[in-house]
């Protein structure tokens, strides 16, 4: 884990991490493939991720996880990355979401599956945030879907996931790439702040990679770097 002094050397560390790989991509296949989180931490880290000197045309941007709503809401993944990072410069970027209007979840997400493997079906760079339950992108500890979404040998791919049951997380259906399309990434940062999250991380890291997420990246070989600052 790198530890930072503040929030403001934790962003720019992070979007430099993420840029020079999206650069590498460009230099090497001459296009790029970025995944990024919803949720509050990402917003300082796309900022800055925006102000960088690529060539966003050719990118293509897309989510780790979303919630099944359309851009309208407040609770929409894909507003929260176009508002922050697809801006400027960067709004040169080809923004592929996981939702889709008008269907069922597992429909949305068969659809932006195979969308993402006509991108190439890898990542280049992911930006990752976690919950304090433990969750990364939509893989929720007492989810039903966890297991399959865990499961290391299956294809990169994109799942629905249901709502929790009695008031379990998540509220809502969503959307999620498996722990595949991690482990096959270019490099991956998990953005943490505060002691609760640093706290959280250490011990999930510890359990079971059957079912806890960030164990499970540990156990997959994910290329995971992990950047906190203690500045909630
Ligand atoms: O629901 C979500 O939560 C996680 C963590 O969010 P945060 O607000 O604690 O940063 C996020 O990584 C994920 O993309 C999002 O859909």
């Amino acid at each position: 884990m790198q530890t930072y002094p503040d929030r403001d050397a934790w962003a720019e560390a992070a979007a430099a991490r993420l840029a020079e790989t999206l650069a590498a991509a460009i230099a090497e296949r001459g296009r790029a493939v970025f995944a990024g989180a919803g949720g509050s931490t990402p917003s300082p880290i796309y900022a800055r991720l925006a102000q960088a000197d690529l060539d966003w045309s050719r990118v293509v941007a897309t989510l780790v996880d979303e919630r099944h709503v359309p851009e309208t809401s407040p609770d929409s993944n894909a507003a929260l990355m176009k508002r922050v990072l697809l801006t400027g410069p960067a709004s040169a970027a080809r923004f592929l979401p996981l939702y889709s209007p008008a269907v069922t979840v597992d429909r949305a997400a068969a659809v932006a599956a195979k969308a993402l493997s006509a991108e190439g079906g890898r990542l280049d760079a992911v930006l990752l945030g976690m919950g304090e339950d433990g969750h990364i992108c939509s893989i929720f500890p007492d989810s039903p879907t966890l297991k399959t979404l865990l499961t290391p040998d299956l294809a990169p791919t994109v799942l629905g996931v249901p709502p929790g049951r009695d008031g379990a997380a998540p509220p809502q259906e969503r959307l999620s790439i498996n722990l595949p399309y991690l482990a096959s990434a270019g490099r991956v940062v998990l953005a943490l702040t505060g002691a609760a999250k640093r706290a959280v991380f250490e011990r999930e890291a510890a359990g079971d990679p059957a079912v806890h997420p960030i164990a499970a990246l540990i156990a997959a070989k994910v290329p995971l770097e992990v950047l906190w600052t203690e500045a909630a």
